[in-house]
């Protein structure tokens, strides 16, 4: 099997130390009208805030991470984060100079008031967990910067889904974000996101072990969070990329033709297992339900008239493989006036090369920081790519 270009694994730099904390943030009033009583925000922060506290950085993570954005493996934590070196004395996000936040998401399983946290009678909220929208995840992360004093960042950033929220921050809350950086994002969810999302969402609801979304304190639907995540995972890749790797191969040692598994097949099972190890599966729904109905325009006189609003110096990257959110979704949202920059990730990895392609993404939100030194910086995590099944 041919190999995708890549150099060899190696283990990151020792991450700095990360205040990890929970802020309670109040009431929130969603979107729907609803109000989410005594909301809870765990954060991770990395530098000091300076005197006027203009020095943060927000950095917002995607659809199943959470805010271990650079840090050490350990319990609960099974990498040492998702953008392993971007954080750091002299990293590309400097922490002798910067603040760098990153709170996981509401709705989500990583501290943060979710389906799994206790609702006000005490118990799981469940089924009850209301119905939530980026913008009320962007409105929970504006509470945690009003109670820690911040009026303002230096930049907002994030990818996919952190991407969408970092858009919406720049749209609803022009004057909170100087920079922004949006990546492999769209403005606004696609027919064929949400076509890729409703049968993932089915497969957990048909698990019989779901419940209706009351499973806790049980196990809940692992095998349909598996199924969701598999048809996720294939689309978070290319094609092209699947061919090169697993091609129609057996998994080493099996025969499909004899009731045994394609590598891929197992690849994908393997991504599957593993997110149910570290995922809540109504986390996944109320996630993947906000993210479906994420569109910058709405009630705001359409898209374009929404990224008029934008004041931030945007930054935009799309991935040149990305079947997901794709170039065009990209280029739509780099037409707003405030857009500075149009980087293309040049990748064959898909959607999931913002997570994959470092050295990329790090010189991206280093030149939109104005750190034109720093976007020389080598990448902490050089990678080998898999060449062949397992
Ligand atoms: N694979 C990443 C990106 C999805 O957008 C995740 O699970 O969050």
């Amino acid at each position: 099997m041919a190999a995708l270009p890549g150099p060899e694994t190696v283990e990151p730099p020792p991450a700095p130390r990360a205040r990890r904390r929970t802020q309670s943030v109040g009431d929130l009033t969603l979107e729907s009208g609803e109000v989410l009583e005594d909301v809870r925000v765990t954060y991770q922060a990395w530098g000091r805030l300076n005197a006027d506290r203009s020095n943060a950085v927000l950095v917002l993570h995607a659809l199943t991470g959470d805010s271990h954005v650079v840090g050490d493996r350990g319990p609960g934590q099974p990498t040492c984060g998702w953008w392993p070196g971007l954080i750091g004395p002299g990293a590309p996000l400097d922490t002798d100079e910067w603040c760098v936040i990153a709170p996981s998401v509401l709705g989500g399983c990583g501290g943060t008031t979710g389906p799994s946290s206790a609702a006000p009678d005490g118990r799981p909220y469940g089924s009850s967990f209301p119905r939530i929208t980026v913008r009320d995840q962007v409105r929970a992360e504006a509470l945690l910067a009003d109670r820690l004093g911040i009026r303002s960042f230096a930049l907002v950033v994030g990818g996919s889904v952190g991407g969408m929220r970092s858009l919406e921050w720049a749209a609803s809350l022009p004057g909170r974000v100087r920079r922004c950086v949006v990546l492999a994002a769209s403005a606004a969810a696609s027919a064929d996101q949400i076509a890729w999302s409703v049968p993932q969402q089915h497969a957990i609801r048909l698990d019989p072990a779901f419940h209706g979304g009351d499973y806790y304190p049980g196990p809940g639907p692992r095998a349909g969070l598996e199924i969701a995540r598999q048809i996720a995972h294939a689309t978070y890749r290319s094609a092209a990329e699947l061919a090169l790797r697993f091609g129609g191969d057996a998994q080493s040692g099996e025969d499909p033709l004899r009731g045994g598994r394609y590598a891929v097949q197992s690849y994908l099972e393997h991504h599957g297992k593993k997110l149910v190890r570290r995922f809540d599966a109504n986390s996944y729904l109320a996630l993947t339900e906000a993210m479906n109905s994420h569109d910058i325009g709405r009630g705001r006189g359409g898209v374009e008239a929404a990224l008029r609003r934008i004041t931030a110096e945007l930054t935009v990257a799309v991935v040149s493989s990305d079947r997901l959110f794709t170039p065009a979704e990209g280029e739509r949202v780099a037409a707003a006036p405030a857009c500075r920059e149009l980087a293309v990730i040049d990748s064959p990895y898909g959607h999931d090369a913002f997570l994959i392609e470092t050295e990329q993404v790090f010189g991206i939100i280093a030149r939109a920081l104005g750190s034109p030194a720093r976007a020389e910086v080598q990448p902490p995590r050089p990678r080998l790519v898999e060449t062949g099944p397992r």
